[in-house]
């Protein structure tokens, strides 16, 4: 087995450096980065040889430029990028960009697009080697262990390690050396989060309901597949354009601790959602309705298939960014994004809006189908236009000269004008032309026969093609001209319009979160650097709305207050939905977003760590309560002092005293860290012996919560009100008669748990009691004796049937 230590030391060049060992083994590492990319997600993983630690990114979607992927190999700057030889096109063209980059030039490997399957992955990384797992343990082991140090749930992320594999059993990175059988060690497994974004796994997306998608209920919407069910995303999109909402997801896929970046938002937010200002966000929200899709546009130019709605699209858009510029400009230009606005929409925008509309005739191009041009853009153009308008009196002056020149027997003739095949006589079939010999007129040359009427070609309409020419298709081959010196003018200036694109994505998004700000009643955070979380009088963004009566709670954390809260509470009484909410109300912090609370004081998380859902694994095949595990250990192992974490009843999906003494063993786990390296922990468990058995070691940062319940005769009142202290009862009793089961039901639960609690014994009481059954015993043997089986006159066989027998009842 490879030694790390016996690794390391043989760098690739040999030769010691005169700056000492630390430099030549910091020259002789090499980062290899595999990256996929589909449908608009990005999976991406990559080996550092100089520590062997395999580092990967669940999958994450990105934007057609691939900033996401950009953003990490500036990152990461690896050595080696590794990718599908069959591809999307963002691919392609990223690589391309990369390699115009004189500064940094990674080694671009492709492997063949099988490399990149899902089970040739999975087969890769259950076979690759790593020295910390005993060579004995089976597959089923290896796929439990790894589950819990690599996301199975991210397919994307799984087929780059396939293809990384395979590139480092090829290269033999950092073995070079070593005999073949050495396979490329793999020490640790590590989830890279690019800086200043927050750690935030698709558990917990789900259990928070950040999203949420369901199919569409209209039979007509199957196609278009998922809409958005109540949902975080959902009830603060309130975007007007595509690409805004676009936007909006990807910071929610991305929630950011980058303080600029969330004062920049903030600043926007809190302007719109003044209502002395809701004049400005009106206006500027009916002119972002307007903005198309400029990369299609752009696209459909530099291919040359615009279409006569896209130059309208364009205009509009064009028009519309104008108006949005001018709106913005009477707006405070000490707001960065205003200023951007005012400054990035340049006068090329104006510039091209007013070239459409001078050049573009929108009205003749919607009646002709194609791209026509307004008068006085090109005099050529408008004097082939005049000849074609004159065309139809002057050919009607032809035709009657023609008509002198006929037979008599025909009546009327006239000349018509056919694009690429020119001028034609065109005359009424007689009654006499039968054959095709008959249409033969002396002088003319006959062409075809089309509904009754024959055409002809004669000297003059011969000398009116030579004089008039094509004249249709000169018109139009001249127009198309126009068309591509407009398309290369507008493409020429398209840097404009990506600001737009961007901007208006960024200034939509504000809105939409200025527009739910100012509809929910939520406050502005304030936002900061340090390890305390504060909020006071705090609701659920989601059941708030769905709620006619919702308990606002408060969240006080920090090292003075407690960083670890044990929440213990009947059932049904709002401890989820607290956990959750704060959770939401972090977590929307982090995207820009006001929040559901009077006061909000949040100090930035790194990530936000969840136990709440078990959900189930049909792709690695493990137990619920493995998953369970596995996202325990994950919080366990990757939360810091600056990271949320939630748990809710972890430990329940196994035998109870196991499950208590994992959950006693975490959270001891935790406390045991210096005060600053301890998340701030919320957790909600029915194990009330956790607290009673005192198994918790004692600690300042350990604070006990419980919702407040009142018993009101036989009924449990919930009040959802969060107090110091510790649930004594679970009301179990109580809760089951509110959830409808039947009294007789109940009651015994309780007979038997008060039985339990007191260390009595349980009586069964689906079959008698051994003291019942003695006292029927003796019964009977007592009438068994008192038979004289002297006397004759008795019965003995219906005695037995008809009085002994049925007297020891299922005795017998
Ligand atoms: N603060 C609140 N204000 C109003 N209603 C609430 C509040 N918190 C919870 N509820 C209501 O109580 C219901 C149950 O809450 P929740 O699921 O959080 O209970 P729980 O204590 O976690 O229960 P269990 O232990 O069974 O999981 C919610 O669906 C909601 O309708």
């Amino acid at each position: 087995m490879a030694v790390p230590g016996d690794v390391r030391g043989r760098g690739l060049s040999g030769l010691p450096n005169m700056n000492g060992e630390e430099e030549e083994e910091e020259e002789s590492h090499e980062v290899l980065l595999s990256v996929f990319a589909q449908h608009g997600q990005l999976g991406l993983c990559f080996y550092d040889s100089r520590d062997f630690t395999l580092h990967y990114m669940p999958d994450t979607s990105d934007n057609h430029e691939l900033q996401l992927l950009a953003r990490v190999v500036q990152e990461v700057s690896p050595h080696v990028i590794i990718t599908s030889a069959k591809q999307e096109r963002c691919m392609v063209q990223f690589m391309q960009g990369l390699g115009a980059n004189p500064d940094y030039r990674p080694e671009v490997v492709t492997y063949p697009y099988v490399d990149f399957g899902l089970e040739v992955s999975k087969q890769r990384l259950l076979s690759a080697h790593f020295p910390f797992l005993p060579p004995a343990v089976s597959e089923r082991e290896r796929i439990s262990y790894l589950s819990s140090c690599i996301s199975f749930s991210s397919p994307l992320m799984l087929r780059s390690v396939g293809a990384l594999l395979k590139c480092l059993d090829k290269r033999r990175v950092g073995v070079e050396l070593e005999d073949s059988s050495v396979g490329v060690p793999i020490l640790q497994f590590h989830t890279y989060t690019l800086k200043d974004v927050v750690y935030v796994d698709q558990d917990t997306y789900s259990v928070l309901q950040i999203f949420k998608s369901e199919l569409h209920p209209s039979v007509y919407k199957l196609q278009s597949g998922e809409k958005e069910g109540l949902s975080l995303y959902g009830i603060l999109n309130h975007c007007r354009c595509k690409f805004g909402s676009k936007l909006l997801r990807q910071w929610f896929l991305r929630p950011t601790r980058d303080l600029a970046v969330l004062n920049r938002r903030q600043e926007v937010v809190r302007f719109f959602s003044c209502p002395r200002n809701s004049d400005s966000l009106n206006t500027l929200q009916s002119s972002l309705r307007n903005i198309r899709n400029i990369p299609t546009l752009l696209r459909s130019m530099s291919l040359s298939h615009t279409k006569v709605s896209d130059w309208q699209g364009l205009y509009k858009t064009v028009y519309s960014a104008v108006c949005i510029r001018d709106t913005v400009r009477s707006l405070p230009q000490s707001i960065q994004l205003f200023q951007e606005i005012s400054e990035g929409f340049s006068d090329d925008l104006y510039y091209i809006a007013s070239l459409i509309s001078r050049v573009v005739d929108f009205e003749g191009s919607l009646a002709e189908n194609r791209f026509t041009v307004k008068p006085n853009v090109d005099p050529a153009i408008d004097e082939k236009k005049r000849r074609m308008m004159g065309l139809s009196d002057f050919l009607t002056d032809v035709a009657r000269r023609e008509l002198e020149h006929l037979d008599t027997r025909i009546p009327s003739c006239c000349v018509i004008y056919i694009p690429l095949i020119g001028f034609l006589l065109s005359v009424p079939r007689l009654t006499s032309m039968v054959e095709k010999e008959d249409f033969e007129i002396e002088g003319l040359d006959f062409m075809f026969l089309s509904e009754e009427r024959l055409h002809y070609r004669s000297q003059r309409t011969k000398e009116l093609d030579d004089l008039l020419g094509d004249l249709h298709c000169d018109t139009k081959d001249m127009e198309t001209a126009v068309m591509t010196q407009l398309q290369t003018t507008v493409l020429g200036r398209s840097a404009c319009l990506y600001k737009v694109l961007d901007l208006s994505a960024e200034l939509d998004c504000l809105m939409a979160l200025s527009h739910a700000s100012q509809e929910y009643g939520y406050t502005t955070p304030t936002l900061a650097n340090h390890h305390r979380i504060t909020l006071r009088q705090a609701r659920h963004p989601l059941l708030e709305l769905c709620s006619p009566m919702f308990v606002s709670n408060s969240f006080l954390s920090s090292e003075t207050r407690g960083r670890v809260k044990i929440i213990t509470g009947p059932n049904s009484s709002g401890k989820s939905i607290y956990l959750k909410q704060v959770g939401l109300i972090v977590f929307m912090a982090l995207i820009g977003s006001d929040v559901p609370a009077k006061e909000a004081e949040i100090g930035l998380v790194d990530g936000i760590f969840t136990r709440m859902q078990s959900r189930e694994s049909v792709s690695v095949g493990l137990s619920t309560f493995m998953i369970d595990l596995n996202q325990m250990a994950h919080a366990l192992n990757h939360s810091s002092g600056h990271s949320l974490v939630l748990i809710d009843e972890f430990g329940k999906g196994t035998n109870t005293v196991d499950g208590l003494s994992l959950l006693a063993a975490s959270i001891s786990h935790w406390l045991k860290r210096v005060p600053a390296e301890v998340p701030h922990i919320l957790l909600a468990t029915n194990f009330h012996s956790l607290l009673q058995l005192g198994l918790l070691p004692s600690s300042g940062l350990l604070s006990l919560l419980t919702l407040e319940t009142a018993v009101d005769g036989d009924e449990l009142v919930f009040l959802y009100q969060l107090k110091e202290g510790i649930c004594r009862s679970s009301y179990a009793a109580n809760i089951a008669t509110l959830a409808g089961l039947p009294p007789s039901l109940v009651q015994r639960g309780v007979e038997v748990s008060e039985l339990y609690r007191t260390g009595k014994t349980i009586k069964r009481i689906d079959r008698p009691s051994t003291e019942e059954q003695a006292n029927k015993c003796v019964c009977v043997v007592k009438k068994f004796l008192s038979v004289n089986l002297e006397d004759k006159s008795v019965d003995l066989q219906r005695y037995m049937k008809e009085e002994l027998l049925p007297s020891g009842g299922d005795l017998l």
